[in-house]
């Protein structure tokens, strides 16, 4: 038998897959295509999810992620699915700060305090950042570095922050109606479509400034479409938030991010003329599925076994008592 988790940061939701349990690992046609069926929205088990996080062995670490977009596409990282791998191998290997491969770095990650009670939180390195054209990569915009930068082939006035970490996101700070209205949607669908700006598409954020290090943010998700909340994306944002306002935010501060999933940390290190970020928040467990591993391999989802872990409460009673909840649930997706 083998045994899923269906987990989420800030209710960015994933199925978490330990393939070490599997007699051999998926090929990444097998993992694309189970990804598609699981986390599909009208289809999928538990109402679906943003993708998959494989996990296999990885010498010199605890494990390695692979992460997997709902459409099928592999990702460069994920922040928010990171720190629920990172609390499953502690808990699979009882070590409370370790290292996870991901495709361009082993990541540190850690055990933090509890957000509140039953509300488990983990700290992720996000990195390596980058600003080249060929990080990301962009084309055809007229400059080879976007920071704070007018756009007019993407938007008339919006100032866009463009920075891979590794995976590449467009940042752009917005007022509130920005926020809620129409461009992110126009935006994020034109650059994840064919288009010689971002040929391999990007993840795009509006973020709201609230005050002095903190932040409302909501992301087009690249191979996903609206998500709850972007880790890479909260990161990627609180980094230009600290170029592009230095009177608001600035390096090694801790910033509050807002989502319509919750609620993150950020804090932004440079080491060496290199940045990188810290993201704290919480790392959930709502539901485990069991299955035999043959019904896996064929996608057939109707012999799973789903036992709920009650640890969705907890979270909705934390997330309850934040602040910013109105405009929050007016852009929640589905969990
Ligand atoms: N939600 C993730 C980012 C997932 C990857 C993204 N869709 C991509 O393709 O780059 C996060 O929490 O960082």
């Amino acid at each position: 038998m083998v045994t899923l988790q269906k987990v989420h940061g800030s209710e960015n939701s994933f199925f978490l897959l330990d393939e070490t349990q599997l007699t051999q690992p998926l090929t990444k046609t097998q993992l694309a295509t189970l990804t598609q069926r699981l986390t599909n929205r009208h289809t999928g088990l538990l109402g679906g999810a943003d993708g998959v996080l494989a996990i296999t062995d990885a010498p010199g670490t605890a494990g390695k992620m692979t992460v997997v977009n709902t459409d099928g596409s592999f990702a460069k990282l994920c922040g928010n699915g990171l720190r629920t791998v990172a609390r499953y191998l502690s808990e699979k290997t009882g070590q409370t700060s370790f290292r996870v491969h991901t495709d361009f770095a082993d990541l540190a990650v850690a055990k933090q305090p509890a957000l509140a009670v039953g509300v488990p939180a983990y700290s992720a390195e996000i990195s390596p950042v980058s600003f080249a054209p060929q990080a990301l990569p962009f084309a055809n915009l007229g400059t080879d570095r976007i920071v704070d930068t007018v756009l007019p082939a993407i938007h008339p006035h919006l100032k866009f922050t463009a920075v891979a970490v590794p995976n590449p996101h467009l940042v752009a700070f917005v007022s509130k109606e920005e926020l809620a209205g129409p461009d992110l949607e126009q935006i994020g669908k034109r650059l994840n479509g064919k288009n010689p700006y971002f040929p391999e598409g990007v993840n795009v954020t509006f973020a709201e400034i609230l005050g002095q290090d903190t932040l409302f943010a909501r992301t087009y998700e690249r191979g996903v479409g609206f998500t709850n909340a972007c880790g890479t994306g909260m990161s990627a944002t609180t980094l230009a938030f600290i170029l592009t306002h230095p009177n608001q935010a600035a390096l090694d501060r801790v910033n509050t991010v807002y989502n319509p999933g919750g609620m993150v940390k950020t804090i932004v290190h440079r080491d060496d003329g290199r940045y990188w970020i810290e993201l704290i928040g919480n790392a959930t467990v709502t539901a485990t599925i069991t299955l035999p591993e043959a019904a896996l391999v064929d996608v057939n989802l109707q012999q799973a076994v789903i036992k709920s872990t009650g640890e969705q409460a907890a979270y909705e009673r934390f997330v309850a008592a934040l602040p910013h909840r109105a405009l929050a649930d007016t852009l929640t997706e589905g969990v």
